[in-house]
């Protein structure tokens, strides 16, 4: 069967349909700065159904004909990806093996990969402050209640609960990235994302809208880390 046969499952009028909401997501990332000169992207699984983004693009101009389909079910080999549905000409993100693993490893319905300057910031700060120190540490911040308590938990984490968020270390190809961030995710079970040092983050969550408010509250609380290090705040406290 060519690829093109399967066209339809990138057109739906819905605007929920992941081959449209990819592109809307983009956009509006690519305004944040989270994916500004073709870095960074997302990726949405429906079911076994994964939809990806190009390679090397403008993030904020992909359109529904440009997403990828594969079946995460029919996936054997990382090197030999089968496609359900490939665009001509453009090639599948080199990102597709990480938001795989977040699919496969943690059932997540939607990863978004950004190269956020306050991610990148943390990253630095934690290098230079405490070089053996893999893990972002905050607590006693509000917005902590934004996120997921854990993979297979229930409910958010509270206002003094400490969140963590390991960082791995960049490598020259972005799929190169995929066992350090499989193996943070063992580390750091009920970890939402991880931290590539001086590259960006992943993030996920169990749906769409979950992954999204996990990302804006993870970019918030960086730019807050940033700032607070700059007043010599610290990032953990003891307020009980
Ligand atoms: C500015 S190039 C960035 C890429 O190497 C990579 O880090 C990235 O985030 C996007 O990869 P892509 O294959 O375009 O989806
Ligand atoms: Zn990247």
């Amino acid at each position: 069967m060519a690829d093109s046969d399967n066209d339809y499952l990138v057109q739906s009028p819905d605007p929920q349909h992941p081959a449209n909401l990819i592109p809307e997501l983009c956009a509006k990332f690519w305004h944040l700065g989270w994916v500004t000169g073709t870095g960074g992207g997302t990726s949405i699984r429906d079911d076994d159904l994964v939809y990806l983004a190009p390679s090397g693009v403008s993030k904020e101009l992909v359109k529904p004909a440009d997403i990828f389909v594969l079946e995460l079910s029919k996936q054997v080999n990382q090197k030999e990806r089968i496609y359900l549905r490939k665009p001509p000409v453009l090639k599948p993100s080199q990102c597709t093996p990480l938001f795989i693993a977040a699919f496969t490893k943690r059932n997540a319905g939607c990863c978004i990969h950004t190269h956020s300057q306050w991610a990148v910031l943390i990253t630095l700060l934690l290098e230079r402050q405490r070089a053996n120190t893999k893990v972002f540490e905050i607590n006693n911040i509000e917005q902590i209640k934004g996120f997921a308590r854990g993979f297979g938990k229930e409910g958010n984490l509270g206002y003094h609960d400490t969140l963590r968020i390991p960082v791995i270390e960049n490598t020259p190809f972005e799929e190169d990235l995929t066992d350090s961030l499989e193996k943070a995710m063992e580390e750091f079970p009920d970890t939402c994302a991880v931290l590539v040092r001086r590259h960006g983050i992943y993030v996920w969550g169990d749906t769409v809208h979950k992954a999204k408010t996990q990302c804006e509250s993870l970019d918030y609380l960086f730019q807050l880390a940033v700032e607070m290090h700059k007043l010599s705040l610290p990032w953990l406290s003891n307020i009980i």
